[in-house]
């Protein structure tokens, strides 16, 4: 298809900060809409709007402090799994960091998310109705049917049913049953309180923080949300926060692995603070694994593109002046309602015009000395796109932050990280989010090998 693909950062910004105007494809609306309901992912315009509003008090700073405790018990919860992988293997065990990295932190979003115990990492617990589901929605390999194609080009056929949708329905109403159980929980102990006088619950995690600020008495009636509303967010978190921050922890540890020198200063760095439990505030007090943080989000963006679509005709503003194929210069490009639109994450965060020659090497040092281009680019967080800008950047990034440290800071201070094939081996595939396969294995799902040895201090 003809569509708009552009690299210009004032363009991009436009298209980003319109976002009544630029929004997701039918098409891509239809697939999110089935695969995870009418979630803050999937509104558009003043529905949106209206979600945002309520939700974004829950993602602030102060309630990402209060949920560290949850990603350090569960980093250590994992450096434990491995290291009776160690003990069990002589010394270096040979892991699939990114399948046990993935159960880390979808126990926790569960825990963070809902205040659910999914216990995924725990060998002995058996897979529970909700991890079912959610793998049901995501099986790795799903096989593209005609059918599927014909769905996606002509609705209509929706009302056929097939094995994969029989298969998204169940899985749907497992999700529909325990998000509804927990609401009623949640909110029923919200009134309790309230009934007593009593203070408001602890809860810390987003769902109860969300159905607080959707109950408070100075929200008025026509900006609360649904019971329905609310409970499309149930898969959107588990979905949107789950896969991204493991995809990008595991490669993280893959260019350490090919960058043993910043391992080693890593480690030193995170080293300096004499506790395996940090506060947010000392994670963030980190300059270095910060930059390193930093550094993977932009080489190895986990969700490496997005699309839009134009509603109207529009006129975008350009920074750079081009030539069009009429050989006349514009400054600026007309667009007709329903173009579709490329947002090039990755390829903005790798390019050498911004970036300078050096844009596809990995080196977390080059945040100390930013080159000012940088400055042009659109993104809610860092200079990146890797999150997005405008209102429909990432809710969750504070979130993912903060877990991405805790893991790293476990698990860098307990293992040192090779790889266990050669890297041409590693190839990245991309579906929404970019994960790594082995070339000669493609089928056998996500895979990132590597060997582990742990840390020897003298
Ligand atoms: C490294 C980790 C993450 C990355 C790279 C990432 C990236 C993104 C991107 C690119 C979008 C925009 C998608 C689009 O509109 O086309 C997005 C939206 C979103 N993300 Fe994240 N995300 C991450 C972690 C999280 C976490 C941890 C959560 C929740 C706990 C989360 C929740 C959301 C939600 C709800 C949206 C929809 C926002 C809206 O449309 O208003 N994300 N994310």
């Amino acid at each position: 298809m003809d569509r708009l693909w552009t690299m210009d950062t004032r363009a991009l910004n436009h298209i980003m900060t319109h976002s009544f105007v630029y929004q997701k494809p039918s098409q891509a609306r239809r697939n999110l809409a089935r695969i995870l309901g009418k979630g803050v992912l999937f509104t558009e315009g003043d529905q949106h709007r209206q979600q945002r509003r309520v939700m974004n008090p829950a993602f602030g700073p102060a309630q990402i402090r209060a949920l560290t405790e949850i990603f350090v018990e569960k980093s250590i919860e994992l450096r434990d799994v491995w290291n009776d992988e160690v003990s069990e293997s002589q010394d270096v065990a040979r892991i699939n960091v990114i399948k046990e990295i993935s159960k880390m932190t979808l126990d926790v979003i569960g825990l963070a998310g809902f205040n659910y115990r999914f216990d995924a990492l725990k060998a002995e617990v058996p897979e529970n109705a909700l991890v079912t589901a959610f793998n049901q929605l995501f099986d790795p390999q799903p096989r593209i049917t005609f059918m599927m194609i014909l769905r996606n080009f002509f609705p209509i056929f929706s009302i056929i049913p097939d094995k994969q949708t029989k298969r998204f329905d169940h899985a749907q109403d497992v999700m529909r049953r325990i998000g509804m159980e927990l609401i009623a929980e949640k909110k029923g102990e919200i009134l309790h309180k309230a009934a007593e006088g009593k203070e408001k619950p602890h809860g810390r995690d987003l769902l109860t923080l969300l159905l607080k600020a959707n109950m408070a008495t100075d929200l008025p009636e026509n900006q609360r949300l649904s019971d329905e509303d609310v409970l499309a967010q149930v898969p959107t978190f588990l979905v949107a926060g789950h896969e991204t921050t493991s995809t990008a922890t595991t490669w993280c540890l893959y260019a350490l692995t090919q960058a043993p020198e910043v391992q080693r200063k890593l480690r030193e760095e995170l080293y300096t603070l004499d506790t395996d439990t940090p506060t947010m505030d000392q994670l963030n007090n980190l300059p270095y694994l910060d930059n390193v943080v930093r550094e993977t989000l932009r080489l190895h963006a986990p969700v490496p593109a997005t699309t839009r679509e134009a509603t109207i005709d529009d006129v975008i503003p350009v920074g750079e002046p081009f030539v069009d194929r009429y050989g006349q210069i514009q400054d600026s490009i007309k667009i007709s309602k329903g173009t579709p639109i490329f947002i090039p994450i990755l390829a903005i965060n790798r390019s050498k015009k911004l970036w300078g020659e050096d844009a596809f090497e990995f080196k977390p040092e080059r945040w100390d000395n930013l080159p000012e281009a940088v400055s042009s680019i659109p993104g809610v967080w860092g200079h990146l796109l890797t999150f997005l800008g405008g209102p429909r950047a990432c809710i969750g990034y504070r979130f993912s932050l903060i877990e991405m440290k805790a893991l790293l800071y476990t698990l860098v201070r307990a293992f040192e990280f090779e790889l266990a094939v050669p890297p041409e081996d590693i190839q990245k595939k991309s579906t929404i989010v970019q994960r790594p396969i082995l070339r000669n294995a493609p089928n056998q799902g996500s895979q990132m090998p590597l060997l582990l040895k742990r840390v020897k201090r003298a």
